[in-house]
């Protein structure tokens, strides 16, 4: 039995008067990958920002329930924030990079941690890269922009930047939406690499993804967790009815 990594307990969120998230209970494990499906607007990405206190930053957000990263509180008063977010990563729907060199938009975070030295930093941006499957398409090119690549090279130099601070977890929310069906496969094969190291937790609207790359998936719909359950049992033999009418494409 894999050990909890995060643990989300009876979580109530807001945006002003309107309830996102309704009592959710979550046990994600560590070195799995736990897929959240559900239609559009049920609280995936919600969820997904709590995990790394992404929601700190909405005005009129309001959160109620418990959060516990390997059993500690990330909501608790004393928590340090900056260090919830080097723990634990984020990767978006839309290649993000920055407007710089492939090089500097992994060494952007250790040198935000105070690592400055070239031969750390060289050492950082190739092992990120390589951890992101990415090395070999750009080792001779890491002082071209990094917004100069294709849209599946930007999302795995987005995943090295991810890396480059030694995260524990991974947060991607629809991490192969923007991309084309083999960079799919490529982050795909990635993500189900990469979980040897990492905590993954991923928002997918491909039911199809979902079914192919994580170990344990939650159903969400308006708000709530019907149910969570490992990816097999779920896709087999779904426990309620509306789970079954969502994997069978009767609505959403
Ligand atoms: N910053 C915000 N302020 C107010 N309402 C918000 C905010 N962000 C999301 N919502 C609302 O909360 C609900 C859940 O949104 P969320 O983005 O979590 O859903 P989702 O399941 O990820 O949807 P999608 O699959 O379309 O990305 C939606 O009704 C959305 O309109």
């Amino acid at each position: 039995m894999s050990e909890t990594k995060l643990f989300v307990s009876d979580v109530d969120l807001w945006y002003g008067d309107f309830q996102a998230l309704k009592k959710i209970n979550l046990d994600i494990k560590s070195n799995e990958i736990t897929a959240f499906i559900g239609p559009s607007g049920c609280g995936k990405s919600t969820m997904l920002k709590c995990l790394n206190r992404m929601n700190d930053l909405v005005e009129d957000c309001r959160i109620e329930g418990h959060m516990l990263l390997d059993g500690q509180d990330i909501y608790d008063p004393g928590y340090d924030v900056n260090l919830l977010r080097k723990r634990v990563g984020m990767v978006f729907q839309n290649p993000n990079p920055f407007p710089m060199s492939i090089y500097d938009n992994i060494a952007y975070g250790p040198r935000t941690h105070g690592i400055k030295n070239k031969n750390d930093l060289n050492e950082i941006v190739e092992r990120s890269l390589k951890g992101a499957a990415i090395w070999e398409e750009v080792k001779d090119k890491l002082h071209q922009r990094a917004t100069e690549v294709s849209g599946g090279q930007q999302q795995r130099i987005c995943i090295a930047r991810a890396l480059a601070v030694e995260p524990e977890v991974l947060l991607m929310d629809e991490p192969t939406s923007a991309l084309d069906p083999i960079s799919t496969l490529k982050i795909e094969e990635l993500v189900q690499d990469l979980k040897k190291d990492y905590t993954i937790v991923m928002v997918t609207h491909n039911m199809q993804q979902a079914a192919r790359v994580s170990d344990k998936t939650a159903f969400f719909l308006t708000g709530e967790v019907i149910e969570m359950d490992s990816t097999e049992r779920m896709f087999s033999n779904p426990r309620d009815k509306r789970t079954e009418d969502y994997i069978t494409g009767r609505f959403g």
